[in-house]
Parts: structure tokens; C-alpha cells; sequence
């Protein structure tokens, strides 16, 4: 099953920011997304996921079928490491816990709190739960914030490996995750000409 996103139009505060938003990725395919600061990237990916509706345009993949890593990681500030997985796996009905640790180097801080993470042990505890959500779409917006070189490195990795397994991945991001095959998608071109007031603007600030 593709991801196919057709002639999209999407809206923040009740202002249309982008339109005529057309791609497809396919099982195995990463697309990243790129533009300027406040050009909408952040509002087509809640798009995506169901966290507010289109304007127009149609997205093939229902919200069920992908899994939203957004600024925010989250994360339960009281359970440990090893817990939050464990939270988030129950409802997705998965398992992979000990792996998704593994893979996103968070073994050895299992037992720690998640409120006593450092911002990047933050990050990569939000990244693992990409790992048991059993997710075949995943939806990052800027994923690599907080992060140092290694831990990109690892991502990438984690990234590479989920594409291999068939996965599909849509990143928003300013820097260079170093995915050379990853095809890319300049959201510049497609910036609302004129504002266009859609009504029944809200406040989704803190969402
Ligand atoms: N709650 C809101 N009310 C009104 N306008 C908003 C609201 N949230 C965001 N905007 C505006 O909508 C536009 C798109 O914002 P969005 O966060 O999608 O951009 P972005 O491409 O993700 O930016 P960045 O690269 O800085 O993360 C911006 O001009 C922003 O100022």
C-alpha cells in the first residue's frame, strides 16, 4: 500500500499555508521534506496524522496506519525508560521492547526515569517508540533535534532498517540525516499564493 497525498491543501490558525500538495512514497521509500521556517511542514505532517483536517485535497493511508514523532517526545515523565515502551507497545498491541531499546542505544538507562533524561536520551526514548507501534508509516518532524553525531548516525541506521522491512518514512528536517536515497521534496513551490481565511480557526499551540 502506498502513501499517496493528492492536490493537498492545509491550514494553521485558520489561514491556508500550503496547496496543491502532490506526492506518493512507497513501501521501502523515504521522502524528506524540506523548506524555509513557518513554510507549513509542521501543519501538513499533523495533516497527515490526523490531528487536524484537510482543506482540500486526499490522503490515501488513514492516521491508523502511521505513527507521529512530533517536537514533543511524549514521553511519561514518571515511568522509566523501559516503561514508557512498555506503555506505548501495550496499546499498539506489539511487543519489541528489549530490541527498540537496543536499537536506540537506551539499554543501559532502562530503569531511568524519563524525567531524568538528558534532552538527547529524551529523543532517542521518543524515536524508540517509532520501534513498537508496529507502525508501517512513520511521520517525523524535525526527529534529529537534541541529538549528537553518533545518535544520527544510529537513527539513520534505525531509519535504513524500517525501509528495509518494507516501511515508509516522511521526515521534516533542516539538516542532512545523511539518507543519500532518500528522495526529497521542496515545499517551498507550494506556499499559499494569498492567505486564505478557511474559518474556524484554533488554537493548537500546545498541542
Ligand atoms: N496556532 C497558530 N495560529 C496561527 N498561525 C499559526 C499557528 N501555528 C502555526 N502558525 C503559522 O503557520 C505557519 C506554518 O507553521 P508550521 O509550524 O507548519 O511551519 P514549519 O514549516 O514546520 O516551520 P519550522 O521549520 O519553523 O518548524 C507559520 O507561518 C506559523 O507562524
Amino acid at each position: 500500500m502506498d502513501l499517496v497525498v493528492d492536490n493537498l491543501a492545509v491550514a494553521r490558525g485558520g489561514l491556508t499555508v500550503l496547496e496543491g500538495v502532490s506526492f506518493s512514497v512507497e513501501p521501502g521509500q523515504a521522502l524528506i521534506l524540506r523548506g524555509p521556517n513557518g513554510v507549513g511542514k509542521t501543519t501538513l505532517l499533523r495533516t497527515l496524522a490526523g490531528l487536524q483536517p484537510a482543506v482540500a485535497g486526499s490522503i490515501s493511508a488513514p492516521p491508523e496506519s502511521l505513527t507521529y514523532a512530533a517536537h514533543a517526545d511524549g514521553l511519561k515523565a514518571v515511568l522509566t525508560v523501559e516503561e514508557n515502551l512498555q506503555f506505548w507497545a501495550a496499546i499498539h498491541g506489539v511487543g519489541g521492547v528489549t530490541d527498540a531499546m537496543a536499537q536506540m542505544n537506551l539499554t543501559d538507562l532502562r530503569a531511568r526515569r524519563a524525567a531524568n533524561l538528558s534532552a538527547g536520551q529524551k529523543r532517542r526514548l521518543g524515536l524508540a517508540r517509532l520501534l513498537v507501534t508496529g507502525r508501517a508509516i512513520w511521520v517525523l518532524d524535525e526527529p534529529t533535534v537534541s541529538l549528537d553525531t553518533a545518535s544520527v548516525a544510529l537513527f539513520a541506521g534505525v531509519v535504513r532498517a524500517h525501509l528495509g522491512a518494507g516501511g515508509m518514512v516522511l521526515i521534516a528536517t533542516h539538516i542532512d540525516l545523511g539518507l543519500t536515497e532518500a528522495a526529497v521534496l521542496d515545499l517551498g513551490p507550494f506556499k499559499a499564493k494569498a492567505p486564505v481565511a478557511t474559518g474556524g480557526g484554533f488554537d493548537e499551540a500546545f498541542t
